[in-house]
């Protein structure tokens, strides 16, 4: 059954599996957005449902908290619990330096406020998602609607300021309506295609009135487990310096998976 589902899918699914296993008893867990944290929500409720792992969740957007109630994992708000012991999300691109882009899903705000809330932020992804300079992928930056549209002309003015090769900001759409954030707010695109220095670009867009937060998270992702097609996985620790590699054995785990992706 898994050679009928995607490389990528399957890369994405032992990577959320791997990062799965670093989740205790007891822990408080932040459970990111998109299509791969999906997998690691679904590993987590397998595991509350068969091995009877306890666990608090803290979803970082209305989708991730809807699945995580329905595979059984107990949700609680980010202010209920305080402070979280890891917190597991994945990435529109990483860097060398664990950089990351994020927010490809609209839900940056959350994840940013509870990655920042936690002792660890493992990122989990294909290896597609790692690069050598952040850019490639258009970074999205969350803004107020009101006069989004002069918030869009002050971040290109600070744009031609930057390092960066492309200016022009893209007001994200769903259908013919601005896109709308779990906090009621817009996203803009930004194509950059290449940022020279990300630490300066979070800093400096974080300034322009309007502005709620962007995409670009700094020094936050502690480890990196990247998933392959075949089932192998790298754990990169940044604070250890460490390089792990690991297999997830897909055979074993083909009625999980399967089960998971129905
Ligand atoms: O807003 C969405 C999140 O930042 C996602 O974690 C990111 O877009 C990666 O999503 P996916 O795992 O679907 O590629």
């Amino acid at each position: 059954m898994t050679g009928e589902l995607s490389p990528i899918d399957r890369a994405k699914f032992v990577a959320a599996k791997r990062a799965a296993d670093m989740v205790e008893d007891g822990m408080r867990v932040g459970l990111g957005t998109g299509s791969t944290a999906a997998w690691l929500v679904r590993c987590l409720g397998e595991m509350v449902r068969d091995e009877g792992l306890k666990i608090q969740g803290v979803p970082t957007s209305t989708r991730t908290a809807a699945l995580a109630r329905e595979v059984g994992i107990e949700v609680v708000s980010l202010d209920q619990a305080g402070w979280l012991d890891i917190t597991i999300d994945g990435a529109d691109e990483f860097d060398g330096d664990l950089n990351l882009i994020k927010g490809g899903g609209g839900a940056l705000l959350q994840e940013k406020i509870v990655a920042t809330a936690s002792d660890q932020m493992v990122v989990i992804a294909d290896a597609g998602k790692e690069v050598e300079t952040l850019g490639a992928y258009p970074l999205p930056v969350e803004v107020i609607p009101f006069g989004w549209q002069t918030t869009r002309k002050l971040i290109e003015e600070t744009l031609v300021s930057m390092d960066v090769l492309g200016r022009s900001a893209a007001l994200r759409m769903n259908g013919d309506a601005p896109f709308v954030t779990d906090e009621g707010n817009h996203i803009l695109d930004l194509h950059l295609q290449r940022i020279g220095n990300p630490r300066q670009l979070a800093l400096v867009l974080n300034q322009v009135p309007g502005v709620v937060e962007n995409g670009l998270f700094i020094d936050i992702c502690d480890r990196v487990v990247i998933g392959f097609g075949d089932g192998r996985v790298e754990v990169r620790d940044i604070n250890e310096g460490t390089i792990e590699h690991d297999r997830v054995d897909m055979a074993e785990n083909d009625n999980l998976f399967t089960d998971l992706a129905d």
